[in-house]
């Protein structure tokens, strides 16, 4: 819960309670319910049609599949089996994040049911009634909440995905949307999200401190810095689509976060640009998807980059993204660490969103030194 935490502008949304079953007087159509009225291969309604440039990926090109290459999958089992082990683990993921700004990880030691269970807490809380789920709607400007996504403004196409996000840990906010969204049992749906935050915080706590290794940062430093990070849960939802050629279920991007854990399930979509190119991430089974946010380009004084990544869609299958976003705490000051010569001055990362809500793309140059 919020408690009495101040929270800064950007961040501030504490749900009001709502009466359950009140209708709300107004209609959105969403894609949810655009994908069940329309008919397989029929045309999108003009604001969700993209142009066929904008949609094609490598794998339309049958040239690209020879050489195929693969995001690092990296395998977390033998971390604890030596030191030469986890420095090998350490070089992987350094050699990763400077390559791609993402790989997967595997045997990482969050267990099937917790995944599973906020899986399914989440593909229920989109099977909603709109008129439930828009209860619970995000106030323009404010990151937690049912819509779409936040970014839909900086395009003039619709995307092809419903999105949610609450707060995580040190401050959840799950209480507070399951009265909002009159989901059937409070405790479950809160039980589901605080046990996949934490499995997440413990995982974000130690890729983070993994990849921080490798930038030969200190042991104390890494500690004082990621230690009070924050978490936020955020779900995308993307029906199956009767015209996935011309759509686009999240445009590219990349994250405002440090790091991003994303759990893609079986179905895949997600990309990774790498030089001019779109790769899928293809979905491994049991695997987290991870990448490198923008804050941990700029901590990293770009050793590492931001992934540009974005989501496409299909015809036949629904398709669930749980994401994790791992935050620096709002009005702390971030910086390059312990660079010769900085890159990026320091900020905050409520002072990095603002920017990034009017620049977007631009935003991390924005805070660039002057040579
Ligand atoms: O759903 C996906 O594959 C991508 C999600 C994503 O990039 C995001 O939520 O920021
Ligand atoms: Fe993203």
């Amino acid at each position: 819960m919020l408690g009495t935490t101040r929270l800064p502008s950007g961040l501030s949304q504490s749900p009001t309670p709502s009466s359950c079953g009140a209708q709300l007087l107004r209609s959105v159509s969403n894609v949810g319910s655009l994908s069940k009225m329309l008919e397989r291969g029929q045309q999108l309604p003009e604001a969700y049609r993209w142009s066929s440039s904008e949609t094609a990926a490598a794998e339309d090109d049958p040239a690209e599949l020879e050489d195929e290459v693969v995001v690092p999958v990296i395998d977390l089992a033998e971390l604890d089996r030596s030191d030469e082990r986890r420095k090998e683990i350490c070089e992987e993921m350094r050699s990763a994040c400077r390559e791609w700004g993402a790989f997967q990880v595997v045997n990482h030691g969050v267990p099937d049911q917790v995944v599973e269970r906020a899986r399914r807490t989440s593909l229920d809380l989109f099977a909603l009634p709109e008129s439930d789920k828009l209860r619970a709607e995000r106030p323009p400007g404010t990151l937690f909440g049912y819509g779409a996504t936040r970014m839909a403004s900086f395009f003039n196409r619709l995307m092809w995905s419903e999105a949610f996000t609450m707060m995580g840990s040190p401050h959840n906010n799950f209480e507070a949307y399951a009265r909002k969204l009159c989901v059937h049992s409070e405790q479950d749906f809160c039980k589901s999200f605080e046990e996949y935050d934490k499995a997440m915080r413990g995982l974000a706590l130690l890729i983070t401190d993994l990849i921080l290794h490798g930038l030969e940062a200190s042991e104390e430093r890494i500690h004082q810095h990621i230690r009070n990070f924050w978490g936020m849960i955020h779900m995308n939802f993307y029906p199956p689509c009767p015209s996935p050629s011309e759509a686009m279920g999240l445009a590219s991007h990349t994250d405002s976060s440090c790091l991003t854990i994303m759990h893609q399930g079986s179905v895949g979509g997600l990309q990774v640009k790498r030089g001019d190119k779109w790769i899928a991430i293809k979905p491994v089974p049991g695997a987290f998807v991870i990448q490198v946010g923008d804050m941990l380009q700029l901590m990293s004084n770009n050793v590492f980059h931001s992934a540009l990544h974005r989501a496409l869609v299909n015809e036949r299958f629904e398709r669930l993204s749980l994401v994790y976003f791992f935050t620096p705490p709002p009005t702390v000051s971030i910086c390059p660490i312990h660079p010769s010569k900085p890159l990026y001055r320091c900020l905050t990362w409520n002072e990095y969103l603002q920017v990034k809500a009017k620049l977007f793309m631009g935003a991390l140059d924005h805070f660039l030194l002057p040579e």
